[in-house]
């Protein structure tokens, strides 16, 4: 098997190429590295010899694939899937970006939960299996016990989502903007007898400085909130509001479908995205059985119980970045009535978000006869 990768030395590529020599992905098949910007360069150590890099737009070069796994983006999969089809070729395309998704071609992959959708459409011969956005997928990594049990009636998730969702430059955006607000106060920081109202004013001025450095985010982040990401979709939502009911009803294969609505925020995290969900049962379940029910969906959610101490400890990016933990708490039902559960969870949105479903894919793909 002959197994090209594009986009791996992007952020998304990269971690992708660290899980998968840590987990000794590289064996069993043929890797090509592909650039569209660097060809014929030595190819990164995977441990194994590959040739120097190749041209990313050659379909001449993809069609000599079985499989090719892009994280180049968007606008890369427009280009090239199209060409690459249109050519003949029938391999296995593995993408992250989300150009795809939607397409009825494609299946939408998080194999912890929906590998029975994956299998089934190997088995019918479908070629396109696209990572689905990094929000649907931490939640339903959290949450895919209460789908599967048939608990869920509706969800709605207020998310808290981390710079790296909207790319590397963003994540060095977001610590510029942190200096840039602690640079002209810190002298008076450490003086303990300086008034606050004097600090937070220099800060607010900072805010709204026209040095301040908003080139990638258009708006501060640090010490502020973006209450929108992506474009605008229907009914005032934005799009990444938009792949809420979308991915999830796609990625578990429902009909009917489930109604899944709320709010994207871009807070000052690094890589965690974190949501608050308010879920619609569609009965009285008692708390213990839910509690099971959440927790033995797969080996990595971890139910954290609903007490403050590990609330702040363990439902926090600063402890769930660069891990596959995918912690879920604050379980409890609401004031609303017995049929509504409140939960939050937090997931590294650059692994299962990105990355790890891709990895995994590939994985499958190793495995299945050709
Ligand atoms: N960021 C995210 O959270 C998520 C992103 N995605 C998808 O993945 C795509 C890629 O995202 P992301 O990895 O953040 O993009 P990056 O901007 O980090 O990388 C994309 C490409 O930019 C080129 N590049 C140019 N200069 C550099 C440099 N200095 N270092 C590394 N690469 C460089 C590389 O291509 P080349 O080698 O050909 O020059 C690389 O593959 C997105 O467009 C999106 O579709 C999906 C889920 C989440
Ligand atoms: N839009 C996500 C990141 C992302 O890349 O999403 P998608 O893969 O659906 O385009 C965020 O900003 O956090």
């Amino acid at each position: 098997m002959r197994v090209g990768f594009i986009g791996w030395r992007g952020m998304v590529g990269s971690v992708l190429m660290d899980r998968m020599r840590e987990e000794k992905d590289f064996s069993g098949f043929e890797p090509v590295f592909f650039t569209t910007s660097q060809i014929g360069q030595k190819a990164p150590d995977v441990g194994i010899e590959a040739p120097p890099l190749k041209d990313a737009f050659s379909v001449e070069e993809l069609k000599k694939l079985d499989v090719v796994v892009t994280c180049q983006g968007g606008d890369y999969t427009k280009k090239v899937h199209p060409e690459l089809r249109k050519s003949g070729w029938q391999g296995y395309w593995i993408d992250a970006a989300s150009a795809l998704r939607m397409s009825d071609d494609s299946i939408i992959i998080l194999d912890p939960v929906n590998r029975q959708v994956i299998d089934k459409a190997l088995s019918s011969g479908v070629k396109d299996y696209i990572g689905g956005n990094c929000t649907v997928s931490l939640m339903l990594m959290g949450l895919g016990g209460l789908f599967d049990a048939g608990l869920v009636e509706w969800i709605s998730s207020m998310t808290y989502q981390a710079a790296s969702g909207a790319g590397a430059k963003n994540m060095r955006e977001l610590l510029s903007q942190m200096g840039a607000l602690e640079r002209p106060v810190r002298k008076l920081l450490d003086t303990p007898s300086s008034a606050i109202l004097e600090i937070d004013s220099i800060v607010t001025e900072t805010l709204n400085s026209p040095d301040f450095p908003v080139s990638e985010f258009g708006v501060p982040l640090a010490g502020s909130l973006i209450p929108w990401i992506d474009a605008a979709a229907e009914l005032g939502q934005s799009k990444e509001e938009w792949k809420g009911y979308a991915e999830t009803n796609k990625i578990l294969d429902l009909d009917p479908k489930i109604p899944v609505d709320g709010l994207c925020v871009r807070v000052g995290a690094m890589r965690c995205h974190s949501q608050a969900l308010t879920i619609k049962l569609t009965k009285n379940a008692p708390m213990d059985e839910i509690e099971e029910i959440i927790a033995g969906h797969n080996q990595w959610v971890e139910l954290v119980p609903n007490n403050k101490e590990e609330s702040m400890k363990r439902l926090a990016p600063a402890t769930v970045s660069g891990t596959l933990k995918v912690p879920v708490g604050r379980l409890r039902k609401m004031r609303m009535g017995d049929e509504y559960l409140s939960a939050f969870t937090v997931g590294d949105q650059l692994l299962w978000g990105a990355a790890e479903p891709l990895r995994r894919m590939l994985s499958i793909l190793k495995d299945f006869p050709a």
